[in-house]
C-alpha cells in the first residue's frame, strides 16, 4: 500500500535526553496506525515533530511523497499535519449546531458562493447535512446547546465530528479518548469505525488499548524514543519483547 506519511530516522534530544532516536514509521493510505508506549516513550515529542511545533535534530518528514521539514505549523495545519483537537476548536459562544454549519461553510469555501454562505441561506443549502451530522454523533438533543455546556463526551463527539467534516487528508488523534468514561469511550470508538475506517488515514496516539486493538491496522511500539516493533495488532499482542518492555505493565491489557 502507498503511503500518506513517512517518518525517516527522526532523532529528537533535550539537552542530554533523547526523546526520540532514528525513528521510522509509516502511515499508509486508507489505514489506521497506532503509536503506543509508556509514558515518556516519545508519543507527544513526535506528534510535535509531525506538527512543526519541533524541529527533529535529525530525519525527514515526508507528507503526500513530499519532504516538509521546512513547512512552518500554519503550512503544515493546512495539509493536515496538526493535533485533531487544535484544528477543531470551537467557537464558545455559539451553538452545537451552528458549529456545524461553520465546518460546512470552511469545507466547501471557496467552492461555494459567497450568496450560499449568508447564513439564511447556508441553512438552507446544509439543512440535510447539518441534520445527518448531529443524528450520526449523537447531538441532535444538543444541538441548541452551547459547547461549554456539553459533557466531556459531547465534547470530544463535536470535535471529531468538525474534523471529519473537514474533509482531511489525514487526521492525527492525540489521545482522543482521554478523559473519558468507558462507555463514552466505546461510543466514540464506534463512531470512529462508522464514519472513517478504510476512508482517511489515520495516525492514533491512545492509552487505551481496548481501543488500539479495535481499530488499529499497524501498531508501532515506542519504548524510551525508539521502535521496539511495528506490526499488525496479532503480532503486537503475541510479541513476547513487546509485553516485557510494555504491555504486561498495563492494567487494562
Ligand atoms: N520540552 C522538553 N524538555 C525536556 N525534556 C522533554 C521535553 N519534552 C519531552 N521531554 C522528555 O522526552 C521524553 C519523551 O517525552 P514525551 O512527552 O514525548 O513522551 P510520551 O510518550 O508522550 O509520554 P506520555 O504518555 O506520558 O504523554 C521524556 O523523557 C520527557 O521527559
Amino acid at each position: 500500500m502507498s503511503h500518506i506519511l513517512k517518518l525517516e530516522d527522526i532523532s529528537v534530544s533535550f539537552g542530554g535526553i533523547h526523546a526520540l532516536q532514528g525513528v521510522n514509521l509509516q502511515l499508509d493510505h486508507g489505514s489506521i496506525h497506532a503509536l503506543i508506549g509508556p509514558n515518556g516513550a516519545g508519543k507527544t515529542t513526535l506528534v510535535s515533530v509531525l506538527s512543526g511545533e519541533l524541529r527533529p535534530n535529525g530525519g525527514v518528514v515526508h507528507f503526500d511523497g513530499r519532504n516538509v521539514n521546512g513547512l512552518s505549523t500554519h503550512e503544515r495545519a493546512r495539509l493536515g499535519l496538526t493535533r485533531t483537537y487544535q484544528i477543531t476548536a470551537l467557537f464558545q459562544h455559539i451553538a452545537v449546531w451552528e458549529n456545524i454549519l461553520l465546518s460546512l461553510k470552511a469545507r466547501d469555501t471557496p467552492k461555494v458562493s459567497v450568496m450560499q454562505l449568508l447564513r439564511a441561506h447556508a441553512e438552507r443549502h446544509y439543512a440535510g447535512e447539518l441534520a445527518e451530522v448531529l443524528k450520526d454523533f449523537g447531538l441532535e438533543e444538543k444541538a441548541g446547546a452551547l459547547p461549554s455546556a456539553l459533557s466531556h463526551g459531547d465534547r470530544r463527539r463535536l470535535e471529531l465530528a468538525m474534523a471529519i467534516i473537514s474533509n482531511p487528508s489525514i487526521l492525527l488523534l492525540d489521545e482522543p479518548l482521554a478523559g473519558l468514561s468507558t462507555s463514552d469511550a466505546a461510543e466514540l470508538v464506534a463512531l470512529i469505525r462508522k464514519r472513517l475506517k478504510g476512508d482517511v488515514p489515520i495516525l492514533l496516539i491512545e492509552h487505551d488499548m481496548d481501543a488500539v486493538f479495535d481499530l488499529a491496522d499497524e501498531i508501532t511500539v515506542l519504548v524510551d524514543g525508539r521502535v521496539l516493533m511495528t506490526g499488525t495488532p496479532e503480532e503486537v499482542r503475541n510479541s513476547a519483547e513487546v509485553q516485557a518492555a510494555y504491555l504486561s505493565e498495563e492494567d487494562d491489557f
